[in-house]
């Protein structure tokens, strides 16, 4: 599912108008007659519908929409926000169709008029504002979205919550609150940021027959349990402990000793065939009888945490290290030599991003995978930039740097943002509050390695472990955890419900 930004909508529109020879009213029409056929399990013919529409396409599939359930026997009332001069082209000609039909249009006087409208709705459709915004949103929208957030009626949006930015960067912008949004052929963006994603209520998307179209600014996919059923590597009965890869883990420390247990552990629960535990000998001995599975790499220590050292990594296939390391100066050198010198992937974490941090030109060097698994907090210490315009700009500032320090980018959040060194980009969708806790990383890291060495390629393998993650969480919320008591360690015994159903 291609995730676009509104220039990129516009283009494939484009392109399936002029390529397809589709007319751009027919589009309209599918656009509108979809949106009708997702409603029709939320409403019923007892219901009065009112149909907020504006003056540009996404209120021309408001007309539709209205026709539609006109036709259908439903209680519908049109009101126009906009003067009738402003209705033009397709959505002057689905206006048109609508009066045909005996539909009355109902032009804006005043808000107190919207407010008594409101007020007798039980759903309210709003086909105000599309992708076409620009600005802020101008009087009397302005005060029309306020409303329609204040009354009780179902609200469901016709592409995207009116007032709501498609593309990321916005900051100010007054938006409806949505029930449920209908996104037409393609989410945009700002379904995935943080800051915009709780306005889309409940979301589906429409198919209205666009042209399939590769974009020239490279792909954003968000990543659905069918991508994961078509490229996560099926185990062969013929398979040995050695087919599914040896991973080396690398971290603890005397304060920190459960955030390697848990990485080992989610591995071990991902289908690795192999993982050693590399770690001073006081975390060993508080770890091993938690882990029994794991064989150990005993590492020099001091004070608790672990001292420059050679470290043979011949026979792994790859590494993951960072998790509960501390941040002692001399781990820290420890860390910087080790991802120069080894020649295999390279997942680093935690800890271990900080070690990092001033030595990210010899990461660019790198002839192996690296990757960088970084929450917000994590990629501002990394970049420098604050963790509010991180939020405000997740795939620019993901891209920039993946492409820059040519790593695998994997940015933590409620929509985790995976990317690769040349810039494509693929979203996670499962997930859920309950995963912002201690350990979650530790877990998504054991994942992650077990993922890397399984053949597939990296950011697939990537997406798949994030995906793997977060619907193990979603699965146990959903049965008997709820996002409060929800641990990082039910988290990793939750996979097995996971991998039963891919
Ligand atoms: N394939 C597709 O793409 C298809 C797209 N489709 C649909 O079309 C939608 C996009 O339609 P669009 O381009 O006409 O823009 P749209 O969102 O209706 O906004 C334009 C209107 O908003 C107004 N306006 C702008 N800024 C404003 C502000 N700050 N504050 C207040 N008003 C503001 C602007 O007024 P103006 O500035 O011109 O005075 C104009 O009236 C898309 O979301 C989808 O629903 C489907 O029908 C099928 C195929
Ligand atoms: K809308």
């Amino acid at each position: 599912m291609q995730i676009v930004t509104a220039k990129e909508m516009y283009e494939i529109d484009r392109l399936t108008i002029e390529k397809g020879g589709v007319d751009g009213k027919l589009l309209m029409e599918n656009a509108g007659r979809s949106i009708v056929n997702h409603m029709l399990p939320i409403i019923d013919r007892t219901k009065s519908i009112l149909v907020l529409v504006g003056g540009g396409n996404n209120g021309g599939d408001g007309f539709v929409i209205a026709r539609t359930l006109l036709t259908d026997g439903y209680d519908v009332l049109v009101v126009q926000l906009v003067p009738d001069y402003k209705i033009k082209g397709e959505a002057a000609y689905h206006k048109q169709l609508w009066l045909n039909f005996g539909g009355i249009v109902h032009v804006f006087q005043d808000t107190s008029m919207i407010r008594r409208y409101l007020l007798d709705a039980d759903i309210v459709v709003d086909a105000m504002l599309g992708i076409g915004i620009s600005g802020e949103v101008r009087q009397p929208l302005k005060d029309v979205i306020g409303l329609v957030n204040q009354v009780e009626a179902l609200t469901i949006s016709v592409d995207i919550p009116s007032g709501l930015p498609a593309d990321e960067g916005e900051s100010h912008f007054e938006a409806v609150v949505a029930d449920y949004t209908f996104i037409v052929e393609h989410p945009k963006m700002s379904l995935f940021l943080e800051s915009c994603s709780p306005f889309y209520g409940k979301w589906e998307v429409v198919k209205i027959g666009l042209f399939h179209s590769n974009l020239s600014s490279g792909s954003r996919i968000a990543w659905r349990e069918r991508d994961v059923k078509r490229t996560l590597p099926k185990r062969s009965r013929n398979s040995h402990k050695g087919t599914h890869g040896r991973g080396l883990v690398i971290g603890g420390s005397s304060t920190m000793p459960g955030s390697i247990a848990m990485t080992l552990k989610a591995a071990l629960r991902s289908g690795a065939g192999l993982i050693t535990g590399g770690t001073i000998n006081e975390v060993f001995s508080s770890i091993a009888s938690h882990c029994v599975e794991a064989t150990y790499l005993p590492l020099l220590g001091k004070a608790g945490a672990m001292t420059t050292q050679p470290v043979d990594v011949s026979m792994y296939n790859a590494i993951a290290i960072g998790m509960g390391m501390g941040r002692n100066e001399e781990t820290a050198a420890f860390t910087r030599q080790l991802v120069k010198d080894v020649t295999k992937p390279i997942l680093i974490d935690a800890d271990g991003l900080h070690h990092i941090k001033d030595d990210l030109a010899s990461i660019s060097q790198r002839k192996q995978p690296t990757i960088l698994t970084p929450h917000p907090g994590e990629m501002a210490m990394l970049t420098g930039i604050s963790v509010r315009e991180i939020l405000l700009h997740p795939f620019e500032v993901s891209k920039q740097f993946a492409y820059e320090h040519n790593v695998y980018l994997v940015l933590k959040g409620p929509h985790t943002i995976i990317t690769d060194p040349n810039g494509n980009q693929l979203v996670n969708t499962t997930g859920n509050q309950g995963l912002a806790k201690g350990g979650s990383g530790d877990v998504l890291s054991g994942v992650l390695l077990a993922m890397i060495m399984q053949e597939q390629s990296m950011i697939e393998a990537l997406a798949n472990g994030c995906f793997i993650h977060g619907k193990s969480a979603d699965l146990l919320i959903s049965s008997h955890r709820s996002t409060e008591d929800l641990l990082a360690t039910d988290v990793i015994d939750g996979l097995a419900s996971v991998f039963r159903t891919l």
